[in-house]
């Protein structure tokens, strides 16, 4: 479980009562935990605060993932997670997005006609596509809408600006800076992948006052409190 800062992974460790264990990488911490279920159900969660952006979120999911490969125990799912931006009337502040599309909005060439992503310039991906089995699952546990998550290197603070994203992502709900890094990592290695935001803000004008990240963060706990059954029940060959 990838989030960006220590308040987002404290926020979703609430939600696994088991005390977790501190395992230091190269590039990286991980808090260890599990589910609160008895064997045979539980399964280990590795909570990483991996950092701002898709940059540094990549490089520290990628050495996790690493790790997890050679110590003989890769991960079967990599979920990014955290407080995002939501794109109004769908994702209003205090829910919660799964995304079913988790696509950099920002990554091409600006030209004279427009944005070209780097799809359109030959090379690259710009969405990972998370198991459909598995957002649904997660939509019927927690009430997440479903839409696509988009991930920007730059906050999106003025209306125009949100309005363009809205115009090239119509089924944008979220918008946050880790989900497309960390999706990248885990696609590197074959993993799935995930991304949930509990919506903090809304996008477009900036307006620090309109925040509420107390009532994200409490939304994700509750997410992550819902979900455990949906994420031990999930076996990587249902996508
Ligand atoms: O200064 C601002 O106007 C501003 C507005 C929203 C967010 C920020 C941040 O520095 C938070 C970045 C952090 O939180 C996630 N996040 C939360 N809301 C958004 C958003 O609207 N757009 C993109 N990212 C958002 C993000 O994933 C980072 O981890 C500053």
């Amino acid at each position: 479980m990838a989030t960006a800062v220590p308040v987002e992974r404290d926020a979703v460790a609430q939600a696994f009562p088991r005390p977790a264990q501190e395992l230091p990488l190269p590039g990286a911490v991980l808090r260890r935990t599990a589910t609160a279920a008895g064997p045979p159900a539980t399964a280990v969660v590795d909570l990483l605060a991996a950092g701002v952006g898709p940059a540094r979120a990549a490089a520290s999911t990628a050495a996790a993932l690493t790790a997890a490969a050679l110590d003989g125990g890769p991960y079967d799912l990599v979920v990014s997670a955290g407080i995002g931006g939501g794109f109004a009337p769908g994702a209003p502040l205090g829910s919660l997005v799964v995304a079913d599309a988790i696509t950099v909005a920002d990554l091409g060439a600006e030209t004279a006609d427009g944005f070209l992503p780097v799809t359109e310039l030959g090379f690259g991906t710009v969405t990972h596509r998370p198991p459909e089995s598995l957002v649904r699952a997660v939509a019927e546990a927690t009430g997440a809408r479903i839409g696509t998550a988009l991930t920007v290197s730059t906050v999106t603070g003025t209306a125009d600006r949100a309005a363009a994203l809205r115009a090239r992502h119509p089924r944008a709900l979220a918008e946050g800076m880790e989900g497309f890094g960390v999706a990248e990592a885990a696609a590197a290695q074959g993993v799935p992948v995930l991304e949930i935001r509990a919506i903090s803000n809304p996008v477009g004008p900036r307006d620090r006052a309109a925040w509420r990240i107390g009532d994200a963060l409490a939304a994700l706990t509750a997410a992550f409190g819902k979900l455990a059954p949906a994420l031990e029940s999930w076996k990587p060959h249902d996508q």
